[in-house]
């Protein structure tokens, strides 16, 4: 049997289809995941990483070689679950109605296999599960849920030492030109220019704090400095925000810009379909979303957002009680 997992030198490739067999044991899982995401998080995940033991081995496999040593693009996609029934699509984001879905409960249960699930007071309500919709009031904004301008290329949650490990991304229902955009700092060095490697790794940049903080944080506090690179050369982590760092120099601001161009150029794309969960690789890699243009008639693209940390304990000071939400206060 060929184990990619096994095999420490396999290459994790972006995209994991489903056999047929693996999807109905998915989906059998996914149906005994019976806690309510929204009023019961902490019964969730709890049953959540209970089911994740019996997930397929060979998906478990794929997901313990994507933690450990991450796919060629930076994202995993599994590639063919059951959606369920659909709710009827929410006009905003306040209900987490999607995390009820048969694909959402399936999501939590594969999420349990890289960590933990945990909320953020200040993204999406604090749900575990958010409702990801385009809303028109904020269709030009550089929050999830704009769709008409590209988002731009960060990794989630740059200002914050309690940045998630992975951000998975459960499509309820797609849109074929919204593009999930990824790439790696691995590929980043390929393409910078031999003097500038260095130069990422030391600590250079300042960042401001996300907008969907402001009602909790001072979005005016500068944080950092911090490099953009760090970790070994061979299988580095990044940071990265357009909308929010700066270049303390005139040199690194030039960098970050030459990063973001290389990013442009060489970025992968996926198009996320009905079934596909994707895992987002937030130490590894870089994210953005391209434009797309929303219908608001309740046809839209529609996507079950959760949160992944590898180590609950590191957050505790900042979950009271023990909860699984991060409160904003902390971030
Ligand atoms: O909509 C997407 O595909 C990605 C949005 C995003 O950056 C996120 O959910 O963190
Ligand atoms: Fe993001």
């Amino acid at each position: 049997m060929t184990s990619v997992f096994l095999d420490s030198s396999a290459a994790v490739p972006t995209f994991r289809e489903l056999a047929a067999p693996e999807r109905a044991a998915l989906a059998a899982l996914g149906a005994r995941l019976t806690a309510d995401p929204v009023t019961e998080p902490d019964a969730f995940g709890r049953q959540a990483r209970l089911l994740a033991r019996e997930l397929p081995a060979e998906v478990a496999e794929s997901l313990w070689a994507f933690e450990e040593r991450g796919s060629d693009s930076g994202v995993l996609v599994l590639r063919g679950l059951e959606v369920g029934e659909l709710p009827a699509p929410p006009p905003d984001n306040p209900g987490g109605v999607g995390g009820r879905t048969l694909l959402a409960r399936q999501q939590a249960i594969v999420s349990h296999a890289l960590g933990h699930m945990v909320g953020y007071a200040a993204e999406g309500h604090g749900h575990l599960l958010q409702d990801m919709v385009p809303n028109a009031k904020l269709a030009a904004t550089q929050q999830s849920q704009g769709s008409r301008v590209e988002l731009e290329a960060h990794t989630e949650q740059c200002f914050s030492a309690l940045r998630p490990d992975y951000v998975v991304l459960g499509c309820l229902r797609g849109d074929a030109d919204a593009a999930t955009y990824a790439f790696r700092a691995l590929d980043l060095l390929q393409h910078v220019h031999q003097s500038d490697v260095m130069e990422l790794f030391r600590p250079l940049w300042t960042t401001l704090v996300d907008e969907s903080f402001a009602d909790f944080l001072d979005t005016r506090e500068v944080r950092g400095p911090f490099s953009i690179l760090s970790g070994d050369v061979d299988d580095p982590t990044m940071l990265v925000d357009q909308d929010l760092m700066h270049g303390i120099t005139k040199r690194a601001q030039a960098l970050l810009e030459r990063v973001l161009e290389i990013y442009v150029a060489h970025r992968h794309a996926v198009t996320l379909e009905p079934g596909d969960v994707l895992m987002l690789d937030n130490l590894r890699a870089m994210h953005g979303r391209s434009p797309f243009t929303p219908r608001f008639d309740g046809t839209d693209r529609f996507i079950s957002r959760g949160f992944v940390t590898r180590d609950l304990r590191r957050s505790r000071f900042a979950r009271p009680g023990g909860g699984r939400v991060v409160q904003a206060s902390f971030s």
